[in-house]
């Protein structure tokens, strides 16, 4: 069970995300009703659905982007409902997302690009400090041969390709060395090969480091085929979360089918 503090977050913390009868309502649509999610240490965890069923909403509750209008929502020990600003930003220090436009900075070099995702646990004079001259970077280098572009580390991060870019992001992310990576439709800018070598590639890191990840996925067979856990949403409500092994093609037809959004009441 999670401690109901926001003490340091720590690896085996059990589970590592828990939602309960959570709900966010953002404008005038309800994006996620009654959602019971738990999520263990190390789990790979893939989400599939419909536009508009609320997945980026369940990333944003996750990283504590989204605030839940109902229910609560427990990540890395912290109860995000209800916790002051710096407990939530103390766990989100070690929860890395990876969105789909990959959300880099053109002008600058990867290497500061990189450094953005330490940048909350820096003091302000050494962030500041490091867009002169940039700091950290023998760890920005070892992210960068990890995901594969170590040569590109003083390269300004708009010349670089759409897979390059998104392992920008992966690199960024793990010099948070995060305990949970959530990735938002990671591939969907990208061609299905560079796609593919993306997904595996956080599936990899995941082993190697540990981290727990949830990958949000418009490619079903991609998240049927890589991931042990699938989770449908509809309409903002969990349809099913089993491994894929126990999904038919039924169920997968089922979830697709026209769903109008649900008005807020
Ligand atoms: N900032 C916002 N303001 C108002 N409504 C929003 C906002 N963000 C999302 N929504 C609405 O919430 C619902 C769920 O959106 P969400 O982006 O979470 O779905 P999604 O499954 O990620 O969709 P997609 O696959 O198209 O990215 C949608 O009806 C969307 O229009």
């Amino acid at each position: 069970m999670l401690p109901d503090s926001c003490a340091d977050p720590v690896a085996e913390l059990q589970p590592i995300a828990e939602l309960r009868a959570a709900g966010a309502v953002r404008g005038s649509v309800t994006a996620l009703a009654g959602i019971d999610l738990r999520i263990a240490p190390g789990e790979r965890v893939a989400v599939i659905g419909p536009s508009g069923a609320g997945k980026s909403s369940l990333v944003g509750l996750l990283n504590g982007t989204v605030a839940a209008t109902s229910g609560s929502v427990t990540v890395l020990g912290c109860r995000f409902t209800g916790a002051p600003g710096a407990a939530i930003r103390r766990a989100q220090r070690r929860i890395g997302t990876v969105h789909q436009r990959f959300d880099l900075v053109e002008q600058l070099s990867v290497v500061h690009n990189v450094n953005a995702g330490r940048l909350g646990g820096w003091p302000v004079w050494k962030a500041l400090l490091s867009l002169v001259a940039p700091r950290g970077v023998a760890e920005a280098r070892a992210a960068l041969d990890r995901v594969g572009i170590g040569a590109k580390v003083r390269q300004r991060a708009g010349d670089l390709s759409g897979g390059e870019q998104q392992r920008v992001a992966i690199a960024r992310v793990l010099v948070q060395r995060p305990l949970l990576v959530l990735a938002d439709e990671p591939v969907a800018s990208l061609d299905p090969a560079r796609g593919r070598e993306v997904i595996d590639l956080l599936l990899e890191l995941s082993g190697e480091l540990g981290t727990t990840l949830l990958t949000c996925l418009h490619d079903v067979g991609m998240a049927l085929g890589s991931f042990e856990r699938v989770v449908g949403l509809r309409a903002g409500t969990v349809v099913f979360d089993r491994p894929p092994s126990a999904l038919s093609d039924g169920d997968i037809r089922d979830l697709y089918a026209f769903a109008a959004p649900v008005p807020h009441p």
